[in-house]
């Protein structure tokens, strides 16, 4: 029996890394996509994100990072996935923002059981031009993470000039002299071809867990990387004006401790869902499914950063009640 061929999705917080998932969904629609969702929190709004994909067909490894405590939940989802005879030829993961792939991919090269049924395809970095250099300072995930690509997405370029996207080139080249660059706008692929290149290196991954594990002792903070998330939940309609106002000032403000927000919201006087979605100080809102007529409509927001002061946080979100 041929093996499953995988491909892991890596890169920080709001790289880009759905917008891929669902461009590669479009783009390759010969194939049957087995889809793991492994988003920091506990709740899954990614996974309402992807578009054009059964829901069976997506597996989602919540409250946690799969880098840390979730390995062995990935050992289950794969293991149910193959006894399962789920209708499935090739498997993309996509990590949290802050899961160093490094042991996601040990499992996939040392384990003789997953080894036998998968075959990892390749390593893709989404890389976001416009925050990454500050992210590179703060977060020696991020470098991790481009270290053990085999392809990277320098994505978000609409967001830089050339001397800014120069910059994070050489930057990316410093960390990784081996990846295939692809420059990319909302992760369109262009020409590329991303899928079935097997251009996995499984020595390089090697090199690297053993080259890092010494610098990793003793970083690896509790808590998760030492990023934490909260989650609001509201069931009653929130006022347009004050969450746009409220957000735009709370990010301003914070920009450097709070890495992303994401929200389905219920908004007064909107028949549909808004999907929120900021990333350091840059917020996208776009309209969702309608709601429907016997539905419980409620907002969930999720905020992912630094030293997150929770009760304010709520207090001021309850404020922004219609
Ligand atoms: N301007 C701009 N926005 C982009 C681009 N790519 C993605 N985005 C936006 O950035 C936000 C985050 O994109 P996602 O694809 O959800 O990022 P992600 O890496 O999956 O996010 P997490 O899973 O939370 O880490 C969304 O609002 C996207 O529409 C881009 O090239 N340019």
């Amino acid at each position: 029996m041929s093996k499953i061929p995988v491909t892991v999705i890596t890169g920080f917080l709001g790289a880009g890394k759905t917008s891929l998932l669902n461009n590669l969904i479009a783009e390759y629609s010969d194939k049957k996509f087995a889809i793991i969702e492994n988003e920091f929190g506990e709740e899954n709004i990614d996974s309402t994100l992807v578009e054009n994909i059964q829901s069976e067909d997506i597996f989602e490894l919540s409250n946690g990072c799969i880098c840390c405590n979730l390995n062995q939940e990935l050992f289950v989802v794969l293991q149910k996935l193959v006894e399962s005879k789920h209708d499935f030829n090739h498997l993309l993961i996509e990590t949290t923002g802050i899961a160093d792939p490094g042991s996601i991919l040990a499992s996939f090269i040392s384990d003789p059981i997953i080894k036998n049924q998968f075959e990892l395809d390749s390593v893709i970095c989404l890389v976001d031009a416009k925050n990454a250099n500050s992210d590179l300072k703060s977060e020696s995930v991020l470098s991790k993470q481009i270290a053990v690509a085999d392809i990277i997405l320098l994505n978000k370029l609409d967001l830089v000039n050339e001397e800014e996207a120069e910059s994070i080139l050489k930057l990316i080249k410093k960390q990784n002299q081996h990846a295939k660059i692809i420059q990319s706008e909302f992760s369109k692929l262009g020409n590329h071809q991303l899928l079935d290149q097997f251009s996995y290196k499984p020595e390089k991954i090697f090199q690297h867990i053993f080259g890092l594990e010494t610098n990793m002792k003793g970083n690896s903070s509790e808590n998760n990387h030492g990023i934490q998330n909260m989650l609001f939940i509201c069931d009653e309609p929130l006022d347009q004006m004050k969450i746009g106002m409220w957000l735009d000032a709370f990010l301003q403000f914070n920009q450097d401790t709070i890495y992303r927000v994401k929200g389905i919201l219920n908004l007064a006087g909107v028949d549909n869902r808004i999907i929120l979605q900021s990333v350091h100080t840059q917020i996208q809102a776009t309209v969702g499914k309608a709601w429907n007529q016997d539905e419980k409509r409620e907002s969930k927001i999720v905020i992912i950063g630094k030293d997150l002061n929770q009760e304010i946080i709520k207090k001021n979100l309850l404020d922004l009640k219609a």
